[in-house]
């Protein structure tokens, strides 16, 4: 059991993500007033430990600190309580309500998809959660099934949304000096992808994709690779399963709607999906019906979305980066990853199928995307859940600063892009007749593509001439002094060595001398300038 600030211990740990790993553990001592809860000795709860990245970087560290209050006030049935913040030497730690039960993504995994029903209601009340972070300013950035825990009690089953923050913690100054963000392929938002500014309805679009997911056990958008992924988000429409009644399929679609405007507020997406699921429920009423054929009326979005602090059009673009050689293949749905970024045009074209080519950029040569998921690949490790091996223990290991890499710029080297996405037909229609009405938005012109300014090639630039090694810049230091003060040390401890043996030991009754000191060293100088005269003449 290792401690975790002087209040909690370690016990096992749970699961580990692209940010840190995630332990069950114990509090040792009561939290002190700076906990939003304070806890009672003995109490199971659990602790994430940041990544040694991240905890390593004084940025994070600050908006650690800074985001301290918004993360401890955070408190909804459907958001995994921060209980504490610990920041103590090169550990960053959030200790939280410990929840007992599955996370969606492993649920899914063992138990398969929801009916829409049942998918409609869970997702409501992950809007629900949304909702109350959006109205706190907090957009949660990656809505994914693995970052919603399934409590199950008497009353049914609660999703818990997890992970709050972190997203921000990790999208520091300083580790975007190398423009980096986390996020995950499979449900990074279009506008995210791109790296447009950001609001609170990337979180409405990660809805819109869990709640996919839910009812058919896989995500929209798939591919080989995370390029594909971000591909058909930009430019694919999702396919309609036969098997999601049109009222739920209107929801779907509006949320995952490539314009972020038309996404709805997380507040109506919930009262939506309820009536929804009202009515598409075996034992609606003729008005449950009327009212889940009209929801499309229901899905307004938000007037004013939360922004995403620090968001591009503004500078910080968000991309994401492909899983790294899984063995088993690419999964764009396991884990938040990173991905670097080249600087999107700003204000690109938000209708635009595919971010504009780069100036001075051939159509053969490889996208922008791909040098930086090629760079990105070189630089991360996997990031997968999975037991964690005790010699993996980030508190065992000693903390290393790890530094950033520049960026590497291969040779182009021609990746055609085969879209994946073939027009798909229509499914038939169930028992609801097509809800699809004009919507009331107006449609947002598109806008002029403003291509940055055009680099001139620029000559190759001499290498500057190597700066000869300087010896220390102490004036006063003369060279070779330390050799000469090292021999002129010796020399003294010799004298007065010889000199303590000379009048100590017994060594004048052994050669028959009564001579003191300086004069047997006389006699011996005498001697020897007597030998060199008679060498020398
Ligand atoms: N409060 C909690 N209580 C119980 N288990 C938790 C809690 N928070 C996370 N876990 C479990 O810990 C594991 C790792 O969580 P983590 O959030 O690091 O993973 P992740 O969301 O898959 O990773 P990432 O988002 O960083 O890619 C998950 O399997 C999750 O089920």
């Amino acid at each position: 059991m290792r401690p975790v600030g002087s209040k909690y211990l370690l016990e096992e740990p749970l699961g580990r993500g692209a940010t840190g790993t995630v332990w069950r553990a114990r509090q040792r001592e009561t939290a002190g007033a700076e906990a939003a809860v304070p806890g009672q000795p003995g109490e199971t709860v659990a602790i994430k430990v940041l990544k040694e990245e991240l905890a390593n970087d004084a940025d994070v560290v600050m908006r650690f600190l800074r985001e301290r209050s918004v993360l401890l006030r955070l408190t909804h049935p459907n958001i995994v309580r921060t209980r504490d913040l610990v920041v103590e030497g090169d550990l960053l730690a959030l200790v939280m309500d410990l929840i007992e039960g599955p996370d969606l993504h492993k649920y899914l995994r063992e138990n398969g998809p929801f009916t829409p029903a049942a998918a409609a209601l869970l997702t409501a009340q992950i809007a629900d959660a949304l909702a109350a972070s959006h109205a706190d300013g907090v957009v949660h950035r990656d809505l994914k099934p693995a970052n919603v825990l399934v409590k199950q009690d008497a009353n049914g089953m609660h999703p818990m949304l997890t992970d709050f923050g972190i997203a921000r913690l990790a999208d520091s100054p300083g580790l975007t000096r190398t423009q980096e963000f986390v996020g995950t392929p499979a449900y990074v938002a279009p506008e995210s992808a791109e790296g447009r500014p950001q609001t609170s309805a990337v979180d409405i679009y990660g809805a819109g994709i869990l709640l996919y997911e839910l009812v058919t056990g896989r995500p929209p958008f798939a591919g080989g690779s995370a390029l594909e992924v971000l591909h058909q988000h930009l430019s694919a429409e999702p396919r309609r399963p036969s098997t999601v009644p049109d009222p739920l399929w209107t929801v779907i679609e509006r949320c995952l709607s490539k314009d972020p405007d038309r996404r709805p507020s997380a507040e109506n997406l919930a009262r939506a999906l309820r009536t929804v699921a009202d009515g598409i429920g075996v034992h609606a009423s003729a008005a449950q019906i009327a009212a889940a054929e009209g929801v499309a009326a229901l899905l307004a979005p938000d007037p004013a979305p939360a922004p995403v602090p620090d968001s591009p059009g503004a500078a910080d673009p968000t991309q994401v980066l492909p899983h790294t050689g899984a063995p088993g293949g690419f999964d764009p749905a396991a884990a938040t990853s990173v991905m670097p970024h080249t600087g999107g045009p700003q204000g690109a074209d938000p209708t635009a199928v595919m971010p504009p080519v780069g100036p001075g950029q051939g159509p053969d040569d490889p996208h922008p995307w791909q040098s930086q998921m090629r760079a990105a690949r070189d630089r991360n490790d996997q990031t997968q859940v999975q037991h964690l091996d005790p010699s993996q223990d980030p508190l065992r290991r000693r903390p290393q600063r790890q530094v950033a890499r520049p960026q590497q710029q291969r040779p182009p080297q021609p990746q055609p892009y085969a879209p994946q996405h073939q027009p798909q037909p229509y499914p038939p229609q169930q028992q609801y007749a097509p809800q699809h009405q004009p919507q009331p938005y107006a449609p947002q012109q598109p806008q002029p593509y403003a291509p940055p300014a055009p680099q001139q090639p620029q000559p190759p630039q001499p290498e500057p001439p190597r700066q000869r090694r300087q010896r220390g810049a102490n004036p006063t230091k003369i060279p070779g002094l330390g050799c000469l003060k090292g021999c002129l040390v010796v020399l003294v401890i010799l004298f007065v060595a010889s000199w303590l043996v000379w009048e100590l030991s017994p060594i004048q009754d052994w050669i028959g001398t009564t001579k003191g000191y300086w004069d047997q060293l006389q006699d011996v100088w005498n001697k020897v300038s007597e030998w060199s005269s008679k060498i020398n003449g």
